[in-house]
């Protein structure tokens, strides 16, 4: 029973399991006994602040910390079959009844699996502090025929998202300010958050709102501990304890860019995040049947076999793709989960239906916090709390529902009907038409200076700006920030857990490199079978062979020239392929890297050896065509070496590239800086030059092109007198040294200009 318990939720939450172990060893007869003990146990352990909160009173202590569950749930709950009809939704049910913490033999029979659906039900619910009464669930409404056509758009095998139980995280922030270093060389800094407070616990979804600029982005990322340059001030809390390496693997964070591998389908993508994220005690096979259910679970089953696309390639459409990225973040059972955005550019009902799976990973015991531009007055209504930015300071902190309440308490409400989001951001933005001017700001505005008012007489954007901020800590500011203090009530266990300092992979070493090798493959699949690069190889192939048509007869130095083209060319090509991986996998990286996904050292070796059976298969048909065209040497030891050599200049090369790449991480720079490095190195490559000044010998060391111009020279002449075009006639030992050499020291560079990245922007 525990180990299906623990298949199924990939938490590895111990002190659950700690608490599940007692209740198995005690051996209670009835499995409903059992969970129902577990749920009273977790309810124990975790006394939600909610009950406290309402003690006090405010924004935190009504209905939306004692909300019942959503309809849709409960009845789902009194009717298990209700949900669809599909083979994958008896799958789903059956493994939910597994994570009922129920074993079903034991219980065997239809009564049972009812109850234990509702102890399922309340051990969700447990982690936002409450329980739901079974009795509630069969009081509940039925499903209204709206939300039974908003299921079946959704998908065929739609269930309670993100029910899975979960740490609860309760994140309260108090005068948090954020400063940005300017760039341009000089080290001047910017405010841009001033002191912003707030708090969002499990069960609630807390939107930011504001204009364009005031810094919602900056908070999101100060609070998902995404840190840009400089550490935040003011105090930030998880549980009531600081940010630790731990929380990364309980943190989802959506970005406002869609950063998804544009060839990967929605499957392949959330299967590999799986892979990859999903913790050490799942199987493959459990980790894979976890992203079908999330695919379920967003309604993405249709175009799971589709690939994402990108700027170039037609692919999901943006509300699939959004639905993509947080399916990335429920994978892992987030105990917070923060959006930056993610409704920006979808319409209105894709962005409800988003925001509805959003409602519902809250109701699941989850953490939620949004930020939004413009919602709808449907999706405003969806939010528990909200907080209201302008330019980075705070104008509004409470509870969603009661927001208009206060701004008309401040003497601002609108005059027309008016979308609550709209009136928000219109005060946030300093304008004030259709909406009453408190009397206190037109006082002012009568005793100020002209700056104050507008050419209509309207108070100015700044003044009202002002008014706003001052009227928000004089009034709310103080109360809201003594209410957070107020230390939560919970499991000590639960704290220090949160407090752990350790970092939790979701797989071996071995693994996350052959997952990402795989994934490299896969993305890149369409590059292997690209026939324009094939068709530019073999040309450039088929035209050496003709201008050098039997050139044995022609003299040695021509054959001299040949061979140096082909040292330049097989170092060109792999440089200017290579400098691309890094800059343009970089947002990738971070987003994957900040989530503790896999160590950099198997990405970057997965990386760079992905690219080499393409980088290796591409020159065989062209070398081979040039070979016996051109009329190089007939002997199959001398062609072998001639292959070998050059790739070995190809890895060397390609080296060169990742360094160059990954040390700017910016295709216009490393391009610049690859071409002109390529010249010098060609120019230094024994060809045009025999005699450099000793001044500038040292560039010999570096060129690729020297060593292999040497190298094919030995394995064409090494019947020739010795000092024939400079070369000596030796085994060519130093070269090969020299290039495997190469080999190494680039890819060095390369990882150590990786590592040294920041992982912030
Ligand atoms: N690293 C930085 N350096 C300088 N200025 C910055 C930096 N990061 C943010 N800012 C500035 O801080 C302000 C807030 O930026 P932020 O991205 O948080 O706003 P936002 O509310 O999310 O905007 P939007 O809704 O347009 O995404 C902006 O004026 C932005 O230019």
């Amino acid at each position: 029973m525990l180990s299906a318990i623990w298949h199924v939720c990939p938490d590895n939450f111990n002190w659950v399991r700690g608490k599940m172990m007692e209740k198995v060893n005690s051996k209670v007869g009835l499995a409903r006994t059992k969970s129902d003990q577990i749920v009273a146990e977790l309810v124990a352990g975790i006394r939600s602040p909610a009950a406290s909160d309402a003690r006090h009173g405010g924004p935190d202590s009504s209905e939306n910390m004692l909300r019942k569950p959503s309809r849709k749930m409960a009845a789902a709950a009194a009717s298990p079959g209700r949900s669809g009809g599909s083979n994958r939704n008896t799958h789903i049910r059956t493994s939910r009844s597994a994570q009922l913490k129920l074993d079903t033999d034991e219980v065997g029979s239809g009564a049972a699996l009812s109850s234990a659906s509702s102890a399922s039900l309340g051990f969700s619910f447990s982690s936002t502090g409450f329980v739901i009464l079974p009795e509630d669930i069969a009081d509940s409404k039925p499903f209204s025929d709206n939300e039974i056509l908003e299921d079946l758009e959704a998908g065929s095998c739609r269930r309670k998202i993100g029910s899975d139980p979960t740490m609860p995280i309760y994140l309260k922030f108090t005068d948090v300010t954020y400063k940005a270093i300017l760039k341009g060389g000089t080290s001047a800094e910017r405010e841009i958050l001033h002191g912003i407070t707030g708090s969002v616990y499990p069960g609630e979804v807390l939107a930011l709102m504001g204009p364009s600029g005031s810094g919602k982005t900056t908070l999101l990322n100060v609070l998902g501990g995404r840190l840009t340059q400089l550490t935040p001030g003011g105090s930030i809390t998880y549980n009531d304890q600081p940010y630790s390496k731990f929380l990364k693997s309980r943190v989802g964070f959506v970005t406002q860019d869609d950063v998804l591998f544009p060839h990967l389908t929605v499957r392949e993508t959330l299967t590999y995040v799986a892979f990859l994220r999903l913790p050490k005690i799942m199987t493959r096979k459990q980790k894979e049947e976890r992203a079908l259910d999330v695919i379920c679970d967003l309604g993405l089953e249709r175009c799971q076999d589709t690939i994402i696309g990108g700027s170039f390639v037609r692919g999901v459409s943006g509300g699939e793709r959004k639905r993509v990225c947080i399916g990335n973040e429920i994978l892992i059972n987030p105990s917070l989960l923060v959006l930056d955005e993610p409704t920006s550019g979808l319409d209105s009902t894709t962005a409800l239906r988003i925001i509805q799976i959003l409602q519902d990973i809250a109701e699941a015991g989850k953490t939620v916090i949004t930020a939004i531009h413009q919602p709808s007055s449907r999706i405003f209504h969806k939010f528990n709390k909200l907080i209201l930015l302008g330019k980075g300071n705070l104008l509004y902190y409470g509870k969603a529902s009661e927001a208009m309440l206060y701004f008309s308490s401040i003497g601002c409400s609108p005059l027309i009907a008016m979308n609550p989001a709209e009136f928000l951001l219109d005060i946030a933005n300093g304008n004030l038409n259709d909406v009453t001017v408190p009397s206190e700001l037109e006082d002012k505005v009568q005793t100020s200076n002209s700056e104050a008012k507008t050419a209509k007489g309207k108070p100015s954007p700044a003044i009202i700006h002002e008014y706003l901020v001052e009227a928000y800590e004089s009034r709310v500011g103080d109360k809201e920030k003594k209410r957070i203090l107020v230390p939560i009530s919970i499991d000590e266990e639960l704290k220090l857990k949160l407090s752990s300092p350790r970092r939790e992979w979701g797989a071996s070493w071995w693994e996350q490199y052959s997952i990402l090798f795989c994934r490299g493959l896969k993305e890149r699949r369409h590059e292997y079978f690209s026939w324009l690069r094939i068709t530019q190889v073999l040309a450039i192939a088929f035209i050496l062979g003709l201008l050098w048509w039997q050139s044995d007869g022609k003299g040695r130095q021509d054959q001299a020239g040949l061979l140096f083209f082909l040292a330049v060319f097989w170092s060109f090509f792999p440089v200017f392929t290579a400098i691309f991986t890094f800059p343009q996998e970089r947002a990738m990286l971070k987003k994957e890297r900040a989530a503790n996904m896999y160590r950099l050292s198997a990405y970057f070796l997965a990386r760079t050896s992905s690219d080499l059976p393409l980088d290796l298969l591409l020159p065989v048909p062209s070398i081979t065509l040039v070979y016996f065209m051109t009329g190089l040497r007939l002997n199959a030891g001398t062609f072998f070496l001639t292959m070998l050599t050059i790739f070995l200049e190809i890895v060397s090369a390609q080296g060169l590239g990742l360094a160059i790449g990954a040390s700017l991480m910016d295709i216009k720079k490393a391009t610049t800086l690859a071409s002109v490095t390529i010249m010098a190195f060609m120019l230094a490559g024994g060809f045009f030059v025999k005699k450099i000044p000793v001044f500038i010998a040292w560039l010999h060391c570096l060129s690729f092109n020297y060593y292999t111009y040497k190298l094919l020279l030995k394995v064409q002449h090494e019947d020739v007198t010795p000092d024939r075009h400079g070369m000596k006639d030796d085994s060519g030992f130093t070269e090969v040294v020299a290039l495997v050499a190469m080999v190494f020291v680039y890819r060095l560079l390369a990882y150590i200009a990786l590592r040294r990245m920041k992982l912030q922007s």
